[in-house]
């Protein structure tokens, strides 16, 4: 359960008494999530969620998230939008952190993706990126190659305790991503983190897309990776070629991939194994006392990158120029 800061109930209503949303008729900490303190909320005005923002989130990237949001919705993107209080403010500070209400979307996040689902989402992200084409505002990848180092450096000694070699394993990864990260792909605005439980079905339909705070200026085709790392493996973290080709191949309906973002797949795909592998790493490590928080296993994306680090080049993923 994310909720690392509780509210309390009386600065809850408070801070909603600067808002046009009626008063407040329930208020429940949510049970997914790891990065955020995200509540239900229930007003006189209807169904809503409460954010307080937590420690990846950067307070000056808040503007960039919440803008991003409006920008997408406003070029169709079904995605929550921020309310703005009676100031016609969308960010405020509730128990001592920033914090914003957005718009409920209905839906419910597959646990178990289908290739059917893995179709839709590749529309989907296509979608997404050309929607995002035009937005102005730009935000770097703090977790992209240059942030991986940084971020493994100070408990790389605890490695062993997650998995035997990973030290080691991790080290050598670095390495070889950091000679050859591309640099120069087709880039605007990304997801960054658009796991299935980050995507609404209504159906077999994607009805919203939720989770905008990791989103960035980086390769469109590191997001597609970061999708199919998140989308088209079993539970045993085996990958499921039938799953990676309907993501691919409906992505590349909408927006065609160039010659050098397939030459650059495979080294995305580790890259973002890796990404993933290193912030459920630390975040396995750093459980917060107090925090109701279910930390991801590390050694599911470990499982992933090993797979890429076997791809010869991009024809393992059925990609072809
Ligand atoms: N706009 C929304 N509408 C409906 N449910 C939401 C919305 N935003 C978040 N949620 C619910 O809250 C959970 C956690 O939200 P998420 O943004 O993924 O957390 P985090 O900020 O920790 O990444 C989601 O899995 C979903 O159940
Ligand atoms: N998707 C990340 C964790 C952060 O995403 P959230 O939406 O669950 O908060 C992972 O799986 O490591």
């Amino acid at each position: 359960m994310a909720v690392y800061t509780q509210v309390d109930d009386e600065e809850l209503i408070a801070f909603l008494s600067t808002y046009d949303l009626g008063p407040l008729l329930a208020c429940k900490g949510i049970a997914e999530g790891v990065e955020n303190s995200n509540y239900y909320l229930h007003t006189g005005a209807g169904s809503f969620i409460l954010t307080l923002y937590e420690k990846r989130v950067a307070e000056v990237d808040l503007p960039f998230f919440l803008s991003l949001m409006e920008h997408l919705a406003a070029r169709g993107v079904t995605c929550p939008l921020p309310v703005k209080n009676k100031a016609g403010v969308a960010l405020g500070r509730l128990a001592g952190r920033p914090a914003a209400i957005i718009t409920f979307l209905d839906g419910y996040s597959v646990q178990h993706p289908e290739a059917a689902h893995c179709a839709a989402l590749g529309s989907a992200l296509a979608e997404f990126h050309l929607a995002g084409a035009d937005f102005a505002l730009r935000r770097a990848n703090a977790l992209s190659v240059d942030g991986w180092r940084p971020l493994f450096a100070p408990c790389a000694s605890r490695a062993e305790e997650v998995a035997s070699g990973l030290g080691a394993l991790v080290e050598a990864e670095l390495g070889h991503l950091e000679a050859r990260w591309p640099r120069d792909l087709p880039s605007g605005v990304i997801h960054a983190d658009l796991f299935p439980d980050n995507v609404f079905f209504l159906g077999d339909r994607i009805s919203g897309l939720i989770d905008f705070y990791f989103a960035c200026t980086d390769a469109y085709a590191y997001d597609l990776a970061i999708c199919l790392n998140a989308w088209c493996f079993d539970a045993e973290h085996r990958y499921e070629p039938e799953k990676g080709a309907a993501l691919l191949d409906a992505y590349r309906r909408r927006r065609p991939l160039a010659a050098e973002e397939i030459a650059a797949f495979p080294t995305l795909a580790r890259g973002a194994a890796l990404r993933f592998l290193l912030t459920r790493y630390v975040d396995w490590l750093n459980v917060p006392p107090g925090a109701l928080v279910r930390p991801k296993d590390p050694r599911e994306y470990l499982a992933k990158l090993r797979l890429h680090q076997s791809a010869v080049d991009a024809r393992f993923y059925g990609l072809a120029s």
